[in-house]
């Protein structure tokens, strides 16, 4: 822990998972059971103190953080509550910025239509502080979905939103499992969460269970069930 030294914070304990090419999984748990450090481990934003997260066959625990950042700009795409959009560039060069980073440049067209998809075009030339919460989080939504990324990691993606826009934001990571990208989600929405294939329930740092539930009150049942363990 920063400024006290002694003190060691067990945040995953034994995690060995495998999410498969083209799935989308969600992972939920009480408050400070791990979830968002599993996702930013496996994502290469933390580093494990032990362990290994390979992604696409390549192992990025071990490659050097440059290496990384470059595996991570061309083939995964983020979906944040804090959003992580540049504040100084409008929505629409927010959305083409990934893939200016990875090499290759969005068209009109193809910014266009991402911002289309989230009801945003008519915002484009505006930056974040100029957008409320749920747009900027839907700005972040049409960047990931114009750089077509292998991967995606989201945290609390429907955080946000009202009920309609979480539903579109769902919708459209499904969409995208179903083509092929391996969605993996953190959220403490159990609706959300029942629309995944597969459900990873955490407690104290541990992957607790495994489900393919598709009912929200059961999986609230299994995330009471594994705090309680
Ligand atoms: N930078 C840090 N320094 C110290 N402890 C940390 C740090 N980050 C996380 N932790 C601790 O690690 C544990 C797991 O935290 P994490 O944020 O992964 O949980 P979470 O399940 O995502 O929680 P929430 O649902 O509240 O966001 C918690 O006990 C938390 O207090």
């Amino acid at each position: 822990m920063p400024g006290r030294k002694d003190a060691r914070v067990l945040a995953l304990d034994g995690v060995d998972a495998d999410f498969p090419e083209g799935s989308f999984t969600a992972i939920v748990g009480a408050s400070g059971s791990g979830k968002s450090t599993l996702l930013h481990c496996m994502a290469g934003l933390d580093e494990p103190t032990d362990g290994r997260v390979t992604m696409l066959g390549s192992a990025t625990s071990e490659m050097k953080p440059a290496k990384r950042a470059t595996f991570r700009a061309q083939h995964v795409g983020f979906v944040f509550q804090e959003y992580n959009l540049i504040a100084s560039l409008t929505a629409a060069e927010n959305v083409s910025m990934p893939s200016r980073l990875a090499g290759r440049t969005l068209s009109k067209g193809q910014i266009d239509a991402a911002l289309d998809a989230v009801g945003l075009r008519h915002r484009a030339n505006l930056k974040p502080h100029q957008l409320s919460g749920g747009e900027r989080q839907r700005v972040a939504i049409a960047r990931v979905m114009a750089s077509e990324p292998r991967i995606v990691f989201a945290d609390e993606p429907t955080g946000a939103l009202d009920l309609d826009s979480s539903g579109v934001v769902l919708d459209w990571l499904r969409q995208l499992a179903s083509r092929g990208t391996t969605v993996v989600m953190v959220t403490h929405d159990v609706e959300a969460a029942a629309l995944a294939d597969s459900v990873a329930v955490m407690s104290g740092g541990r992957l607790a269970t495994w489900s393919n539930c598709r009912d929200a009150q059961r999986i609230a049942g299994l995330v009471h069930a594994a705090r309680a363990r």
